[in-house]
């Protein structure tokens, strides 16, 4: 069965960010993720993780400028440097909180007329990430976010992950599979678990349309863990979610998978 970290970006929000490490240790997780670390010196994030023997096992580069519409830098032409600058500080957290893969973000296309410009940078940055992180083994993840949840973001599918990893050629270069956009995206959801398994690097989850407790909606996640353990995934699911009500509450879910 899968390994379940939580996300404490969208749980355990009942306390502050540096509570949420004790709480998700509390609910029986053994590993987190969470958006961005870089408001906190990494050693503090490191001694939370330790406190309470958690793993971190993701975060992303940083977004941009977020209150202007940004969602990463590293695809926007001209903005090289600061994606360069976020790819080393990504790096120096990474070793620090010994976490294994990095999302790099890639960023919105304002005007679709200049995608391939934006794609193009993304490559060129994404290649820097993956050689810059590669001598400390650590993966670069890829992740296609829908429109219901960013739009104009460079990438919606799964399949445009695929072809940018091929196009970037990195052997760190994964895809970071989150069902939730994958099902509003394109649906079908068993067969882009097969198409994308050589390159899977993490997964998330969360129910559709509501992105709750993965207990409801339309994905069946019974299913889709055990189509995991049937391709032999062996990495994280990130609990990607926002729950229903109080955190703990909605976790009935999670009781028969807490001891891995
Ligand atoms: O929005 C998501 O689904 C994510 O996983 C990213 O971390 C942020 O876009
Ligand atoms: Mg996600």
């Amino acid at each position: 069965m899968p390994k379940f970290a939580a996300n404490l970006s969208m749980m355990f929000t009942e306390v502050p960010f540096l509570d949420r490490f004790e709480a998700a240790a509390k609910a029986g997780f053994k590993y987190v993720e969470y958006l961005f670390p870089y408001e906190y010196p990494a050693a503090e994030l490191k001694a939370k993780l330790d406190q309470y023997g958690l793993k971190q096992v993701l975060f992303n580069t940083a977004p941009g400028n977020v209150a202007a519409g940004e969602w990463g830098v590293s695809a926007i032409p001209g903005r090289e440097a600061e994606s360069h600058r976020d790819i080393d500080r990504a790096l120096e957290y990474a070793i620090a909180l010994e976490c294994p893969s990095v999302l790099v973000m890639a960023g919105v296309v304002p005007d679709p007329k200049e995608y391939a410009k934006y794609k193009q940078t993304f490559i060129d940055n994404v290649r820097y990430a993956a050689d810059k992180f590669k001598p400390h083994g650590i993966n670069v993840m890829l992740e296609a976010l829908s429109a219901a949840v960013k739009p104009n973001y460079l990438y919606a599918s799964q399949y445009q992950t695929l072809e940018l990893i091929d196009l970037i050629d990195r052997d760190n270069v994964f895809v970071q599979l989150d069902y939730f956009h994958a099902q509003i995206v394109e649906g079908n959801l068993t067969r882009i678990t097969d198409d994308v398994k050589a390159k899977l690097g993490h997964i998330q989850i969360a129910s559709v349309p509501d992105r709750h407790e993965p207990d409801e909606g339309e994905i069946n996640y019974t299913h889709i863990f055990n189509k995991l353990d049937e391709i032999g995934y062996d990495g994280w699911v990130g609990c990607e979610y926002n729950p229903r009500g109080k955190t703990e509450d909605g976790l009935v879910w999670f009781e028969k998978y807490k001891n891995r």
